[in-house]
This record gives C-alpha cells, sequence and structure tokens, in this order.
C-alpha cells in the first residue's frame, strides 16, 4: 500500500523536476531531489521529467512518484499501446511507454545489478559473454500473451484492473496484454455482483473458463495444459486446477523445459529432483529422459497440486511425489546421505533460501537447474550456492511477461572446479 508521504516540504502531490538515472527493481527508476531519492514510475533512464510524488517506501527511506510530464523523452519512449496504461490509471503495466529493446534492456540492467549487489557477481565475466533478454520464442509484439488473468470486480460488480499499490477497482474493456481468448469471454461486459474477482482461464487445451472469486480453489474446474516435449516428438499434459500454478505466457513452459532439459542433459537411470514441483512439469521430462531405470522425486507444498501431479505423473513408474515444505524434504534426504544427480528449483518469488540451497549442494548433484521469477531471490541464492560449492555456469533471461517489469531467469550450477 502506498504510504501517505509525511515530509512536510514534499508532501503527497508536490511536481518536482528531476532527471532521472538508471532503472531500479521494480518497474521505476532512480531519480533524485535534493537529497532524497525517489523511485519514479513512468519514466525511462536519461529523461527530463515532472514527477508528482505519490508516496514513500517503508521508513521514509526513499519517495514513490509518478512521471506526469516528459519534458526530454528518451529514445527508446513509445505512445503506450493500451489506453489505460499511464500515471494514476491501471497498475498492471509498467513499461507500456517502452519499445520492447528498451524493456528488454530494462530487465537486463536489472539482473546484472542484482547479482552485483546481491552476489558480488559481475555477470559477463562470470559467463563469459554479456547476458541478453531473450524474448519466448514466437512472440514478436509482446502483447496478446497472457493466459491467465485476475479481473478486481467494483462496487457495482464490473470488471476491471487495479491501479498500481492501490485497492481502486478501473473498469476495463480490454487488456492488451492477456489473449484474445481472455477478453473474448465477454467477462468485461458482464457483471459480477458480490464477487471480489473473476479470474479467467485460456488453457492450451480446451475452452476459456471464469472462476468468480471467492468461490474457493477447491471448486475450481481443472484445466488441460499441453506442452511439446524438449525433443519435439510428442506433447506432455497436464491437469492444473483453473486458480493453481501455471506459467502464464502460453509459450513459456515449453522454453523453459527445453531450457532445463537442455543443459541438465538427463541420462537413463539417473536419479533427478523437481523441488517446487506444481504438477509435475519438470518431473514429467526428467522422467522421460531417466527412462524405466532411473528415478524421479518430485516435491510439492499445496495439496492439490500434489493431487494432480499424482494424475499427471502416472504413465511414469519411477515417480515418487511428495507433500511436503521444500526446506523439510531436501534437509530428511541431506541427513539420510541421499544423493541426487539432477535437481530443478523453481521456487515461488521469495527464493529458495539459504538452508535449502545448502541441502541440495549436499545431495551432491552434478548439475542444477534453478527457474526464477525474481531476479533479486536468484542473485542470493546463487550467492548461498556459490558458498555451498555450486558455481554459476550459464544463464539465460527470458522475457516471459512483456510490458511488466517481471522477467524469468533460469541458472545453471555445477559443482566448483
Ligand atoms: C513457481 S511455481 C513452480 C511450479 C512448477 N515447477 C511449474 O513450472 O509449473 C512454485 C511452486 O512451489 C510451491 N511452493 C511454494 N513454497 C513451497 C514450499 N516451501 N515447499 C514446497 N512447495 C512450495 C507452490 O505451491 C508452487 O506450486
Amino acid at each position: 500500500m502506498s504510504h501517505p508521504t509525511t515530509t512536510e516540504e514534499l508532501p503527497v502531490g508536490s511536481v518536482l523536476e528531476v532527471t532521472v538515472e538508471t532503472v531500479a527493481h521494480g518497474g521505476h527508476c532512480v531519480a533524485r531531489h535534493e537529497g532524497r531519492v525517489l523511485f519514479v514510475r513512468h519514466t525511462l533512464p536519461g529523461e527530463r521529467v515532472r514527477a508528482r510524488v505519490t508516496g514513500e517506501g517503508p521508513g521514509g527511506r526513499f519517495l514513490r512518484a509518478d512521471a506526469v510530464e516528459v519534458l526530454e523523452p528518451a529514445a527508446g519512449r513509445v505512445e503506450p499501446p493500451c489506453p489505460y496504461a499511464g500515471p494514476a490509471r491501471c497498475g498492471g503495466c509498467d513499461w507500456q511507454h517502452a519499445d520492447l529493446a528498451t524493456q528488454r534492456e530494462l530487465k537486463r540492467a536489472v539482473v546484472l545489478e542484482q547479482f552485483d549487489r546481491l552476489a558480488g557477481i559481475d555477470l559477463p565475466a562470470a559467463l563469459g559473454r554479456d547476458v541478453v533478454v531473450e524474448p519466448v520464442p514466437g512472440d514478436e509484439a509482446g502483447l496478446r500473451w497472457r493466459t491467465r488473468v485476475e479481473f478486481a470486480v467494483d462496487g457495482t460488480g464490473r470488471p476491471g484492473l487495479r491501479g498500481h499499490r492501490s485497492h481502486e477497482v478501473i473498469p476495463v474493456e480490454d487488456c492488451m496484454i492477456a489473449r484474445d481468448a481472455v477478453v473474448g469471454t465477454g467477462v468485461l461486459r458482464r457483471r459480477f455482483p458480490g464477487q471480489r474477482a473473476v479470474d479467467v482461464i485460456a488453457p492450451s487445451g480446451g475452452e476459456p473458463v471464469l472462476v468468480p472469486v471467492p468461490g474457493g480453489t477447491e471448486r475450481a474446474p481443472l484445466v488441460l495444459e499441453r506442452v511439446p516435449t524438449p525433443t519435439g516428438t510428442g506433447e506432455f499434459e497436464f491437469g492444473v486446477a483453473a486458480r493453481g500454478f501455471w506459467q502464464v505466457h502460453p509459450g513459456a513452459p515449453e522454453t523453459f523445459l527445453r531450457t532445463v532439459l537442455g543443459w541438465l542433459d538427463p541420462r537413463p537411470g539417473e536419479r533427478a529432483l523437481d523441488l517446487y514441483a506444481g504438477v509435475g512439469l519438470f518431473a514429467a521430462a526428467l522422467a522421460d529422459a531417466v527412462g524405466d531405470s532411473g528415478r524421479v522425486h518430485a516435491v510439492e507444498g499445496d495439496r492439490l497440486a500434489v493431487e494432480h501431479a499424482r494424475d499427471n505423473l502416472t504413465p511414469w513408474a519411477g515417480v515418487r511425489v511428495t507433500r511436503d515444505r521444500v526446506d523439510r524434504a531436501v534437509r530428511r534426504m541431506a541427513r539420510a546421505g541421499e544423493r541426487a544427480d539432477l535437481v530443478v528449483l523453481d521456487p515461488p518469488r521469495s527464493g529458495a533460501g539459504k538452508a535449502v540451497v545448502r541441502d541440495v549442494a549436499r545431495l551432491g548433484p552434478r548439475a542444477v537447474a534453478y527457474v526464477a521469477c525474481d531476479p533479486a531471490a536468484l542473485a542470493r541464492d546463487v550467492g548461498y550456492a556459490r558458498d555451498a560449492g555450486l558455481d554459476l555456469v550459464d544463464l539465460r533471461v527470458f522475457d516471459a511477461f512483456p510490458m511488466t517489469h517481471h522477467m524469468e531467469c533460469i541458472a545453471l550450477l555445477v559443482p566448483a572446479g
């Protein structure tokens, strides 16, 4: 939530003329005014803008602001394709005002900065090459990609999207990052009195599904997701609860699977771990590759996801799905002296953390693939991994959330030396 600023000289609503410096993690850029740091949205590095103060950060360490007038635009600035983007409007996207090349350059800068600051790693030096933020194959425009959208419902039952750091519902007639199938459900012309939100899911298999909230995850229907196998010889099928976790970019599961399996190169007979397994995306591909003589152990904490993972993974006899917290499960494995050849880590935004990374290293894997939606948590954990004897040797960054500040990083860690 936005904190009303207590700064007497710079109350909320003050408008300041500032020169914008670098991008910062979170969809905003740094500027300074008389010694105070401002995080300014709707701007780009190098711009001269008039910024309106919207609040302050924890402990008053910085001010938040929106660029309300651009005096000197940066080269990458464009007219936002979405009519709802802009200060005090829809808070869903952060970079509608930048062209895609600029958005990716901003994401690259954020990744480099996080690794430098949180792990002391100079990425180009560590990787022996520059970091490039890659589009998800086939996504040229960065629009019409989102297969899952939660529309908030206002007091009159109209669906819309929330403002940035705000409960305010901004009614919309379209969302330009949503799949045609999401907005084509008629959801934005209907009313949902008494609901808090309505989720629209456009799965790769079957028709789009509308799930009013509240309504409970339990009663949400199961949707079918199809993902080409990494070898391209067939398709995996995954049942997933309509409100359960699944990547929101339609090209992401296939791209991430190819990247992870390409790096890990699982061999018949190997033992693999899929930690934070969801409904079993990586476990299925690992099981296929290690074959009947191999073993895959998937660990997931969510009860419904575990049920679906067990169903989805029944074709493979060598797969075990455990419902547990990953930290507890890997601590138990490490204490029991268990070994794993390969590990996939795909934690939530908060990352895996020091204990999990340390216990994973104790299992003696020859390779670990870490799939991360927050580069800050990844950088911190890569630092812990290095302390535990696992070195970063490769990193790919995918623009799996164009127009927003989000991205997906996939890192390859191997035993040092
Ligand atoms: C980013 S999702 C990844 C899911 C899956 N790998 C995929 O690609 O579809 C993270 C998953 O971790 C699970 N999770 C979060 N914290 C956990 C924990 N401490 N222990 C076990 N599972 C956890 C969530 O329920 C979610 O399914």
